[in-house]
């Protein structure tokens, strides 16, 4: 019998079905992964913005990685919104005593409704913590911006932003991605030797809520299923440009992206 290959996504609550935990699962489930969960925060938010967010106890976090890792060993992990340094410094421990092979660190900062998520303490700590463990870290430009405190301009700046998570801060690989930059949206990936460009067109959309999660899950389901890097890159940018391309027009704000977007372009292609 085949065994299906498992992916655990770390991250925080949108009870509005766009980000985070939602966003990951609906992912994982898309591509065929066996989905699995630890919540860190429970965010009351939707597609107008971040109304506010509590934090769980830590022992409880604790409880939840304790209740995948000691029953089920993931393939691959996520993490998305960690708040607080402790939860971070958690993260790594139960990373590292889990020994997860395949680490995706998508390094939710702010909120793309500009709402801060995390402190800048936490800043510290996934630089000192999280990045050494990552297999990629999956930065937005001001995200990239917060970590290697550098100005982000140019697409010589995004390069040398994902230089410094690698050489300076560890990572295994960084993928710089440009949704906030100018002109096509094109996501630059460091892996310590060479820089790969994923490039798309960019759409006139609002609904992009969710799309770093939906993005960074897919890369962990490519991962989970024993992709190389650059061909987990390369379909989660062909995911995510379907799912922005194809608006499903949900809520009042800024809407989410379409996981079954992939499957609408082919049909309107045949
Ligand atoms: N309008 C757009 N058209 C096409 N692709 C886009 C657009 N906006 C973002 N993208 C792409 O979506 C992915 C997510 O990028 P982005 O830099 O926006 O991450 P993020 O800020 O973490 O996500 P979010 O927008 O959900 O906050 C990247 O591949 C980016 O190039
Ligand atoms: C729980 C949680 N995690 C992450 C995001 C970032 O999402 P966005 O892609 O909209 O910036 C969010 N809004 N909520």
């Amino acid at each position: 019998m085949t065994e299906i290959a498992k992916a655990l996504t770390i991250a925080g609550t949108d009870p509005s079905g766009g980000a985070g935990i939602h966003a990951d699962l609906k992912t994982f489930q898309e591509i065929g992964v066996y989905g699995m969960s630890v919540i860190t925060s429970v965010v009351s938010q939707n597609t107008l913005g971040v109304k506010s967010f509590v934090d769980l106890e830590l022992d409880f976090v604790e409880s939840q990685f304790d209740a995948v890792f000691e029953d089920i060993h993931p393939n691959a992990v996520k993490s998305g919104m960690l708040s607080t340094p402790e939860v971070m410094n958690l993260t790594a421990q139960k990373l590292k005593e889990a020994r997860v092979a395949n680490y995706v660190l998508d390094p939710v900062m702010i909120a793309s409704s500009g709402h801060e998520l995390i402190s800048e303490e936490a800043r510290v700590a996934v630089a000192k913590e999280l990045l050494p463990l990552a297999t990629v870290v999956t930065p937005n430009l001001p995200e990239a911006e917060m970590l290697t405190k550098r100005t982000i301009k140019t697409v010589s700046d995004m390069k040398e932003a994902g230089r410094v998570l690698v050489e300076e801060y560890g990572a295994k690989a960084a993928l710089i991605k440009g949704g906030h930059y100018e002109g096509e949206a094109d996501d630059y990936l460091y892996d310590g030797g060479t820089f790969e460009k994923f490039s798309a067109e960019r759409f006139d959309t609002k609904h992009t809520h969710g799309s770093g999660c939906t993005y960074a899950a897919v890369i962990t389901a490519g991962l989970a299923n024993g992709k190389s890097l650059y061909d987990a890159v390369s379909d989660g940018k062909a995911y995510i440009t379907a799912a922005i391309s194809n608006p499903l027009n949900i809520g009042k704000g800024q809407g989410p992206t379409n996981h079954w977007g992939h499957r609408w372009s082919a049909i309107q292609s045949t």
